[in-house]
């Protein structure tokens, strides 16, 4: 089939019957409900972005196994252009959602692409884990499939190891084998957009210890498999907030699940890795699927920043304010934010890594850098607009009171800006604003920041320990040689 349409997307989440739980009902019809409208049609757009002539050359390619156009996403980059074929659709889409949606179907057919050109790694282990995970990214390359993940344990004594928790089944694990297939309880989480994809994929971060070999698992299944119970987080939009008062919220809410496996049988076919500490630990560093996403979560991080440091220089123009020094130097440091990113992901792409396969990797220190810097870098954008926007992010009033007749008056005369900014304009401008840097909504995406490649702490250690190991700090020996020189 290849790229499909918005319209074949929406089709198919209409075909199916997922267990969602929402605000303790069960959703009947996720495309009918109020929350789950909205971020469909995004969602959908971004689909519909494919056949868009505007954008199909430059997002799409025709794949070669089968003669049919499918997402760039799925290319095994060999050349610097097919790096730049791939940066494209990642470009395209965080462009189109203001880089607001961290899990647009692109971030996790790029974790597909990468286990499917490292399969190798799985077949050392058993050689039909990597036909299964070959198969599977065909599968979804070729069908055009919207997934989720769930790769962390839910959050109950991380002092103790998966085989430690109060319960055998807390953390995901297999139960049995059966001639079908592999039975699996338990929960995992954060699976982002889960209500809204066709299928989950499901592996783990490194940290297995001995004991832990029945959570040590890989595997994909549809979203609707029977005894896969999806419980949904309070939203932080109802789907009914005029899109006028929150233009940001209303529209690009990312809802994130719970997953609850209920003996739910995983068919042999679907099974990537199973019972194997070992391979469990290294799925993630040995086959590029950390890696190979940073190149996307590098340009979608870059174009958030891009558009919370525009927000922050329009509103201290609107009100006159960035003629302060003070204020200046927040913005000018935005700005250097956001240009020493974009010199970082120039560079990652310039200095890419060639596998012995043959596939480009961009560079692993840059992309790393950028996924240490975001998370320090994205908070401190957000809080320059609440200091820029002080006081007056708590003053917009409501579409409805711009529209009453008897306020009107008042409304263009005191939410005014300076000379040229209406206050229709104004009102606008800190309304978006407030969504970003106030609303649940935009604090969500702040801790999203912070957490979405793993805990920032440990991640900048494991950055470190690797940076030493090619760091040889020879200018210090260089340095050091005066004393060496001295007592001959
Ligand atoms: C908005 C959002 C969306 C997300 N979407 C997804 C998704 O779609 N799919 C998915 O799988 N995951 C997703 N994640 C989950 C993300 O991978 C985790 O949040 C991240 O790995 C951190 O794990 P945790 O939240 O369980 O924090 P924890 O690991 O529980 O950490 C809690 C705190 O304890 C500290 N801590 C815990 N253990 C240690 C330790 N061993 N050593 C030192 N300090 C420690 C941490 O530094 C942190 O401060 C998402 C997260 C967010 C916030
Ligand atoms: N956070 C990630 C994820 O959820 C899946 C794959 C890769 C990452 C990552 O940032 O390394």
């Amino acid at each position: 089939m290849g790229i499909r349409t918005g319209d074949q997307y929406i089709r198919g989440l209409r075909s199916r019957q997922p267990e969602i739980w929402l605000q303790g009902r069960k959703v009947t019809n996720v495309c009918e409900e109020a929350v789950f409208r909205q971020p469909i049609h995004e969602i959908a757009k971004l689909y519909d972005m494919q056949h868009d002539e505007k954008y199909q050359e430059k997002i799409t390619h025709i794949c070669q196994e089968t003669g049919e156009r499918v997402n760039n996403a799925f290319l095994v980059a060999k050349t610097p252009e097919e790096l730049q074929a791939k940066r494209a659709v990642y470009e395209a889409y965080a462009k189109a959602t203001f880089g607001l949606m961290g899990r647009t179907p692109d971030f996790l057919n790029i974790v597909l692409t990468s286990l499917y050109s490292n399969a190798s790694f799985l077949e050392r282990y058993n050689p039909q884990w990597a036909e299964n995970a070959k198969n599977y990214y065909k599968v979804v390359r070729d069908q055009d499939l919207f997934l989720t993940h769930a790769i962390i344990n839910p959050q109950n004594d991380r002092s103790k190891s998966s085989h430690e928790q109060s319960d055998v089944y807390t953390h995901l694990g297999a139960v049995e084998e059966t001639p079908e297939g592999l039975i699996v309880k338990g929960a995992k989480m954060l699976a982002t957009l889960a209500p809204i994809t066709d299928e989950v994929i499901i592996y783990s971060f490194p940290g297995f210890q001995p004991g832990d070999e029945r959570y040590a698992l890989a595997f994909a299944i549809p979203i609707d498999t029977p005894g896969l119970r999806i419980i949904c987080r309070e939203p932080m939009q109802d789907g009914i907030r005029s899109v006028y008062d929150h233009p940001l919220a209303s529209r690009f809410e990312e809802m994130d699940a719970l997953l609850v496996f209920h003996d739910v049988l995983v068919p042999w076919e679907r099974l990537f890795l199973y019972n194997n500490v070992e391979a469990a630990n290294l799925l993630y560093p040995k086959t590029g699927i950390g890696q190979q996403p940073a190149h996307q979560t590098g340009v979608r991080g870059l174009l958030k920043l891009q558009f919370a440091t525009e927000v922050a220089m329009r509103l201290a123009d609107s009100i006159g304010v960035d003629v302060y020094p003070n204020v200046q130097n927040n913005l000018g440091e935005l700005a250097q934010s956001l240009e020493s990113l974009r010199a970082l992901l120039r560079t990652a792409e310039l200095e890419y890594e060639t596998l012995p396969s043959g596939e480009l990797m961009p560079g692993y220190v840059q992309l790393e850098t950028i996924r240490g810097l975001l998370p320090k870098l994205y908070p401190r954008a957000i809080e320059v607009i609440q200091i820029i926007g002080a006081g007056g992010l708590l003053m917009s009033p409501t579409d409805s009171d711009l529209e009453h007749p008897e306020l009107v008056a008042d409304m263009e005369k005191f939410y005014a800006g300076r000379v040229g900014i209406s206050g229709t304009d104004r009102v606008r401008l800190f309304k978006l604003a407030w969504d970003l840097c106030g609303e649940a909504f935009g604090q969500r995406l702040l801790q999203y920041e912070r957490y979405y490649t793993g805990d920032p702490v440990r991640k900048l250690a494991i950055f470190y320990n690797n940076y030493k190991k090619f760091h040889a700090c020879t200018m210090v020996d260089d340095a050091l040689s005066v004393f060496a020189a001295k007592t001959r």
